[in-house]
């Protein structure tokens, strides 16, 4: 469970008071999310998604991922919106941390996606890049390549109690990425972390994104191989290339991949694994004493990144030429 910082029902109380949203009917920590503390909270008005902002996320970005919700969901995209305040701002503070109320999304994620389910997801991406072409605002990407060197500085000590010679395999894959990473692809607004617990899925059609706390501006194509990576493998560490192919074709009817994002791919790939691997490896050695939270294995990325290692070119994602 993701709650790092305990709040009371007094607090909590006091806290939906300035809200026109009526009064708490009831309120727990949410038991998914491995970033921020979530609350579901009930109130006599409705049902909504309480957020206090952790450790990666800097206060003064909260301007950028509230204006980006608001932004696409005027554009059709079904995103989670900023609940106002009764003196119009959308931004609190509980528990001596930043804090949001965002409208609840219907929906529930897939622990296994399908190849359909890549297909929608594919499908879904596209449009949240379209949807953000005229959003004003920028943030860079704190951890594309310049940020990894950073995380690998605070993991290196404790890595190899992990997996022996974990160190090695990241300080050389850094060095190979910080050499030689893709600049100058078509860029915009990305999730950046788009993975299946941040997918909502009603029927089968993909129904809404939440979780838009990594998002900034960055290659679209590094966004696609983040997907590639969460949404494509299976469970044994191997890539299904079907999967591949629906989420990149049904990407490609709505935003064609341009020949330099096609040929970037497999770099771009290798970096969305290690990005991955170390964030959840500085987590793994270092779970806050009393946090409610299950880190993520961070071997999951050392797999999918020893497959990217190997990859020719972007066709053995599955994506026809
Ligand atoms: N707007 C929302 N509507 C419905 N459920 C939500 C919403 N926001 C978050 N959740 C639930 O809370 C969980 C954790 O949220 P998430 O944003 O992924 O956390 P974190 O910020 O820690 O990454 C999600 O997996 C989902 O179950
Ligand atoms: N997707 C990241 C973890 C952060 O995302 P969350 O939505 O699960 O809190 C990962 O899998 O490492």
């Amino acid at each position: 469970m993701a709650v790092y910082t305990d709040v009371s029902a007094a607090e909590m109380a006091d806290f939906i008071a300035r809200y026109d949203i009526g009064t708490l009917t009831s309120f727990h920590g949410i038991a998914e999310g491995v970033e921020n503390s979530n609350f579901l909270v009930q109130t006599t008005g409705g049902t909504f998604i309480l957020t206090l902002y952790e450790k990666r996320v800097a206060r003064g970005d909260l301007p950028f991922f509230i204006g980006l919700m608001q932004h696409l969901a005027a554009r059709g995209l079904s995103c989670p919106q900023p609940v106002e305040r009764r003196d119009g701002t959308v931004l609190g503070e509980l528990g001596g941390r930043p804090a949001a109320m965002v409208t609840f999304l219907p929906g529930v994620s897939v622990r296994r996606p399908t190849a359909h389910h890549c297909a929608e997801l594919g499908a879904g991406l596209a449009r949240l890049h379209l949807a953000g072409a005229d959003f004003t605002m920028e943030r860079a990407n704190t951890l594309s390549v310049a940020g990894w060197r950073p995380l690998f500085d605070v993991a290196r000590d404790g890595a190899d109690t992990v997996a022996p010679g974990l160190a090695d395999t990241i300080a050389q894959e850094l060095a190979a990425l910080e050499g030689d990473w893709p600049k100058g692809l078509p860029s915009g607004i990305i999730h950046a972390d788009l993975f299946p617990d941040n997918a909502f899925f009603l029927d089968e059609a993909l129904s809404g994104i939440i979780d838009f706390y990594f998002a900034c501006t960055d290659a679209f194509a590094y966004d696609v191989a983040i997907c590639l990576n969460a949404w494509c493998f299976e469970a044994d560490g191997s890539y299904n290339v079907t999967k591949g192919r629906a989420l990149l074709s049904s990407y490609g009817a709505l935003r064609p991949l341009s020949a330099v994002e096609v040929a970037a791919l497999p770099r771009l790939a290798r970096g969305a694994a290690l990005r991955f691997l170390l964030t959840r490896l500085v987590d793994w050695l270092n779970v806050p004493a009393g946090a409610l939270v299950k880190p993520k294995d961070p071997l999951e990325y050392l797999k999918k990144l020893r497959f990217h290692q190997q990859v020719a070119g972007a066709e053995d994602y599955g994506l026809i030429p």
